[in-house]
């Protein structure tokens, strides 16, 4: 297993690009499968769930085109066969986005249910419920949700009793192609959602509402082709930015929107950072100070991001001050903690809060990445701590930062793989 190696010391600072979006790319991957030609999506990161979803979609027939500039073609009409076996779920939750899709134009799909994961138990009842009540015959077995439908899926007004982003997707995709209309309340309205709608509807879908809590789809027979760039990682540009915070540095992000940022540059001014946007970039200056303690408190969008929280946990482990952050999505979305705490960090953990006491510096340490953005906070810890900290198991952080030592480099860091 590749580790990274990280000599922390000075502040960020520098210009670097924010890459297309994760959390928007695999979702317009899978909705791919509802076309009947080919689908063009531009801006796609090169990123480890990119190639488990082009690899999934690959064993249904779908046989991906490399295009020019990041592009990359598929064709929902090569489908072969509507399986999704444990073997590539198991390495990303995102895989049951085949599900709305499979069922919708081909009218079967066999996914493997994605289980638990570190951040939480991340059921998919909500995903399984809509499609029933849009006339899926639905069973689980054998770690399978076993779908299908006679005729075509019909239109129906389904409420999310809890937000749910790939669970909004997931019915989204499955109602562009259902007999009449399809209504979804309570419905995510993360950019990510209004990006997969966007890209539907140069596909022929009827979509409205996307980016409310109310999206109305009216189901049509087909769907075509279409190119489609990919939106812009908002998670990765505020990461960038809490690492320049966090070192009293300054960055320049380019090629990413601050519309979509709003909650996460709020803390970041609130934590004395100087903040100036463009129509595609963000810069943000610390001149030198270091930051003000901030809480915050984990919601859906457009509250502030859960997917940010652990960065803010390390920017606030280094903090004038303490701060409460608050994990309202996920139950067991801490585990960064207790690795900051060898750090030298002073956080304490009670229930869904962590209770933090800002430290002046961290030191270097061996460290174990545990998920996605608990590794992205242990990488920029490290980056203002002093000495060298080891972090281990980073195949968490290759599924979601593209290139993430050249472009950390690129700010001033001194990081380096070490591959296992
Ligand atoms: C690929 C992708 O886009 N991943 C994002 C997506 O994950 P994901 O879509 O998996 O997260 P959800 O929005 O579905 O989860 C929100 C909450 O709803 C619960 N829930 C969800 C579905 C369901 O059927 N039943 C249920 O109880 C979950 O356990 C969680 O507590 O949104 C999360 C919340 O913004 C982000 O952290 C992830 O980065
Ligand atoms: C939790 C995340 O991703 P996923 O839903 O793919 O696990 C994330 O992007 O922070």
């Amino acid at each position: 297993m590749d580790k990274l190696i990280i000599t922390g010391g000075g502040p960020v600072d520098g210009q670097v690009w924010a890459s297309g979006a994760k959390n928007a790319a695999l979702p317009i991957l899978c909705a791919s499968l509802l076309a009947d030609g080919p689908v063009t999506i531009g801006n796609l990161p090169h990123l480890q769930d990119i190639t488990t979803t082009l690899e999934l979609l690959g064993r249904m027939g779908v046989e991906p085109v490399m295009g020019e500039r990041l592009s990359i073609q598929l064709d929902g009409s090569q489908v072969t066969d509507c399986h999704a076996p444990y073997e590539l779920v198991k390495k990303m939750r995102a895989s049951i986005l085949v599900l709305g899709p499979l069922l919708a134009h081909f009218g079967h799909a066999d996914v493997s249910l994605p289980g638990g994961c570190a951040i939480g138990s991340r059921p998919v009842d909500l995903h399984l419920r809509g499609l029933e009540s849009m006339g899926a015959d639905i069973r689980v077995e054998g770690g399978y949700i076993r779908a299908k439908v006679d005729g075509r899926l019909h239109g129906a007004t389904i409420f999310f009793d809890t937000v749910t982003v790939t669970g909004t997707e997931n019915l989204l995709m499955a109602a562009t192609l259902a007999d009449g209309t399809t209504v979804l309340e309570n419905a995510a309205r993360e950019p990510e959602i209004i990006d997969l709608a966007e890209c539907l509807i140069k596909m022929g879908a009827d979509i409205r509402g996307h980016g409310t809590d109310t999206i109305v789809i009216e189901g049509v027979k087909r769907l075509h082709g279409c190119e489609h760039d990919v939106m812009p990682d908002r998670i990765e540009t505020g990461t960038f930015l809490v690492a320049a915070a966090m070192t009293g540095g300054r960055v320049k992000v380019t090629r990413t929107r601050a519309d979509m940022l709003e909650a996460v540059l709020a803390k970041l001014e609130e934590a004395g950072a100087e903040i100036v946007c463009g129509d595609d970039w963000i810069r943000l200056d610390m001149h030198g100070k270091r930051p003000r303690a901030v809480n915050i408190r984990t919601a859906p969008y457009p509250a502030f991001p859960t997917d940010m929280q652990a960065q803010f946990v390390a920017l606030n482990a280094v903090a004038k001050g303490s701060a409460r952050v608050v994990e309202t999505i996920f139950e067991n979305r801490f585990m960064h903690v207790q690795e900051l705490n060898r750090m030298g960090a002073d956080i304490a953990l009670e229930g869904n809060t962590a209770l933090i006491t800002g430290v002046e510096t961290l030191s270097g340490a061996p460290v174990m990445a545990t998920d996605l953005r608990a590794s992205a906070s242990l990488v920029i810890a490290a980056m203002m701590a002093e000495g060298e900290t080891q972090v281990d198991r980073i195949y968490h952080i290759d599924r979601g930062y593209e290139c993430i030592e050249e472009k950390l480099q690129q700010l001033g860091a001194c990081i380096r793989r070490i591959p296992g």
